[in-house]
């Protein structure tokens, strides 16, 4: 989704995206916006670490999985703090996804006025009762007040009259042959009336900002009265696909390969939060990689392909030309290890998501998930683990993230789990995070959901 119809809101720029950060993290202790700026990459290796015969250099800077996405977090909260992103007032159409920052609060009563919860009578006093000739329908000017002894034919929505004293569903009564109504049970004051202000009284907050709009919640803000809605503005994410052997269409020929990443990031990205601003296709051209990440506005790049250290792998050189800051060179997770996160400029970053379609999600996940989630203003999804159907096979030094389906309270690992496979992640129903070393039988591991299969919000394929 672009952010068609988005525009500055006076009033709402007097708030501060940070808070409603601030207020959204509450919950979560190590996340607090006075933490420090991200440390840059350590130049000696902290912990034990797997000899690595292709990178040794690399491979000693790798961070651990946990400390990465904590990084990208943090990293994610001083851009926000610094950028001062300011609130947007959005119309509904638009506003899915994104994160209330203001509260909610009810414009009006809800309902604003008595109203029938049922289709039948409003009557008045004891029965039976003599029927007017007019009926009262939803929508309908305020009905003239009620006698004792009178009835009126109502709708479910409509106006109660005044005087009335309960309504009497349509099949509970009946008519003689005098026209008298007659209740076919007893029936209680006030019965089958929804009284104004049920719901909420006008200035009730019914939502606190840092609230996720979700189809619901548009569903209640525009019952409240809302035309706009004020929330935190979609981060906008540039994607640059390299590789010169990438193809967008047709079969695989003479060593080409179909482009897997440059369909797949746009929607994951705008589930993780993102206004996808554009795809650029570069080849591995370094110099065309220079142009496009000096020029990019973007509030984060993510990069596909050219991050390990192969003779067209353009990532590394030039971030360093630009003068970009390496805050996760190297991740010990397995797929994706050489996925990087850095600096470009003061309030934006750049992803670098390996070339291997798996190991890009591994990225994803790992560093793109906690930054746009934090750059959105979204809650961080709470942590929970299943135990596993069957042993999984670990990685001795790294955490391995690997694709599952979840059948009753079992997470099942998938096969076709290979850095350059898809097929077990487009049948996942979630990611398991497997330890260093592997995990048994019958083992609790962490599970990440993928957006699709939680919140499914904004998920849009359009
Ligand atoms: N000497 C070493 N070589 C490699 C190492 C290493 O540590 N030392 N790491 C390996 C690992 S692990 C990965 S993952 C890859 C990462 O490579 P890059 O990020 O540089 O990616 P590329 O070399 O450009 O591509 C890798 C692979 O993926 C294919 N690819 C690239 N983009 C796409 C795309 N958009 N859609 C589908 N497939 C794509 C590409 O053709 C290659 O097959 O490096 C290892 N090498
Ligand atoms: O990171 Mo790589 O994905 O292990 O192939």
């Amino acid at each position: 989704m672009t952010a068609r119809g988005i525009r500055t809101d006076g009033d709402a720029e007097d708030l501060d995206v940070e808070e409603v950060l601030a207020l959204v993290n509450d919950n979560n202790a190590h996340r607090s916006p006075s933490d420090p700026l991200p440390a840059p990459v350590p130049q000696r290796p902290e912990t034990p670490r797997e000899p690595d015969p292709g990178n040794p250099d690399r491979h000693h800077r790798a961070t651990p999985w946990p400390d990465a996405r904590e990084t990208a977090a943090r990293a994610a909260r001083s851009a926000t703090r610094s950028a001062r992103r300011a609130p947007v007032s959005v119309p509904l159409d638009v506003a899915l996804g994104l994160t209330l920052a203001e509260p909610l609060t009810a414009l009006t009563d809800l309902p604003s006025f008595d109203t029938s919860a049922m289709d039948g009578w409003a009557v008045a006093g004891p029965g039976p009762w003599a029927v007017r000739e007019e009926g009262v329908l939803a929508g309908h000017a305020e009905p003239e007040p009620l006698t004792d002894g009178e009835a009126v034919r109502i709708a479910t929505g409509a106006r109660i009259p005044l005087d009335t004293t309960a309504v009497l569903r349509s099949e509970h009564g009946r008519t003689d042959a005098k026209g008298q109504l007659h209740a076919g049970r007893e029936i209680q004051h006030g019965q089958d009336i929804r009284p104004r202000g049920q719901e909420c009284r006008n200035g009730d907050q019914l939502l606190a900002v840092g609230t996720l709009v979700t189809p619901a919640v548009l569903g209640l803000a525009s019952a409240a009265g809302y035309d706009t809605l004020t929330a935190v503005p979609r981060p906008r994410v540039e994607v640059l696909v390299l590789g010169d052997e990438l193809l967008t269409e047709g079969l695989p020929h003479d060593g080409l390969i179909r482009d897997a990443l440059g369909p797949m990031l746009p929607p994951w990205l705008r589930a993780l939060g993102a206004e996808v601003t554009a795809v650029r296709r570069l080849g591995d051209d370094a110099k065309a990689l220079h142009k496009a990440l000096t020029k990019s506005e973007a509030d984060l790049i993510v990069t596909t392909g050219g991050t390990a250290a192969g003779p067209v792998d353009h990532v590394h050189p030039t971030l360093k030309r630009i003068g970009a800051e390496l805050l996760v060179d190297g991740v010990k997770v397995r797929p994706g290890h050489p996925m990087l996160l850095a600096r470009t400029k003061e309030h934006q970053h750049l992803v670098g998501l390996p070339g291997n379609p798996l190991a890009a999600v591994s990225g994803l996940l790992t560093l793109a998930e906690p930054m746009l989630r934090t750059l959105a203003a979204r809650p961080a999804p709470e942590a929970y683990t299943m135990p596993l159907k069957e042993a999984a096979h670990g990685h001795p030094y790294d955490t391995r993230l690997i694709p599952v389906v979840l059948r009753g309270d079992h997470a099942v690992p998938l096969h076709y789990q290979g850095p350059a496979m898809l097929r077990g992640m487009a049948a996942a129903d979630a990611v398991a995070v497997v330890p260093p070393g592997g995990a048994r039988a019958g083992q609790e591991a962490e599970l990440l959901d993928l957006p699709w299969a939680s919140a499914g919000i904004e998920v849009c394929f359009t």
